[in-house]
């Protein structure tokens, strides 16, 4: 007899839909949104696969629809963790087929433009830093799991920094300093211990909190002795002053700036020329979460 073959798992959905939502208030300042979305249901659709039989199929390109016209339905601004709950409610609330909903989220960095000072009332630029989401909703836990966070944030500073202590042995090369630049392109997530008052809100904190805490006081700067202490010591203050988050996971890859010297030409490095690389870099991440809390993060 031959195996049975069986499907063991499978899900649907559409990637990277785009969307931008303007709200242009009564002659008050316009917001806009760019967001790029993506959302995969799960739902009993074995037959689909292994008998052609479409019926309990939501097309992707009704999922995509969807996007628009909730987008269209929010009459305020709303927060990329509001909207994308908005969407997995739906499809949850919509078909009886679908079980859960997994709906992920990036908003591009349009901000706001001054001229002469004064606030644009419709003109933005767009900065790297992307927030993102993560909404998950399944029919049978009635909890809606949210995690939030953001992308892109490249940080630098050119002293404070240095990397001493670590195992030496016939393979290494790299000098102990005190003194060298410190680059990286940080992405975080996090979770809640409860729904903020305002994702916004909590968006501002966490990444202000992130940003201080990685330069240290404007005069003074903080010495960094590694990357992971830095990361650790960021995490760390975000879990201290904001309580609403549960768990913060980082991810700082650390971006070298190679020392450039070359006495026989009379370039003797003093800590002014460097050449900068992207690849490869050193890849450092880790999730702190308060003790008391267990985290999936
Ligand atoms: O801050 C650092 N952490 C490391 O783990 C590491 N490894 C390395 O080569 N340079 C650095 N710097």
């Amino acid at each position: 007899m031959p195996d049975e073959i069986v499907v063991k798992e499978q899900c649907h959905g559409k990637a990277r839909v785009r969307v931008a939502r303007v709200w242009r208030g009564d002659g008050k300042d316009h917001e806009f949104v760019e967001w790029t979305i993506s959302i995969i249901l799960s739902s009993d659709c074995i037959p689909a696969y292994s008998a052609g039989d479409n019926s309990s199929i939501v097309a992707t390109d009704s999922i995509k629809n969807t996007v628009y016209a909730l987008a269209k339905l929010c009459h305020q601004p709303v927060s990329i963790e509001t909207f994308g709950i908005k969407l997995a409610s739906h499809f949850l609330d919509t078909y009886k087929e679908v079980t859960g909903a997994c709906v992920s989220l990036v908003q591009n960095n349009w901000e706001r433009v001054s001229i002469d000072g004064i606030p644009h009332q419709h003109g933005f630029k767009l900065g790297s830093q992307k927030r993102t989401a993560e909404i998950t909703i399944s029919r049978d836990k009635s909890s809606v799991d949210v995690v939030s966070g953001f992308t892109d944030l490249s940080l630098l500073k050119t002293t404070k920094s240095g990397f001493e202590g670590f195992i030496r042995d016939k393979f290494t090369l790299l000098p102990e300093v005190r003194e060298r630049l410190l680059a990286s392109t940080v992405t975080a997530k996090w979770r809640y211990a409860r729904k903020p008052s305002c994702y916004t809100g909590t968006y501002d904190k966490v990444t202000r909190t992130l940003f201080e805490t990685f330069f240290g006081p404007s005069k003074s700067g903080v010495y960094s002795p590694s990357v992971q202490n830095t990361l650790y010591l960021m995490a760390q203050e975000v879990l201290r002053s904001v309580p609403e988050v549960s768990s913060i996971e980082l991810n700082m890859p650390n971006l070298h700036f190679l020392p450039v010297n070359m006495p026989t030409v009379g370039v003797k490095f003093d800590h002014d020329v460097y050449l900068p690389t992207s690849e490869p870099h050193g890849s450092i991440q880790a999730c702190l979460a308060r003790k008391t809390l267990t985290s999936k993060l």
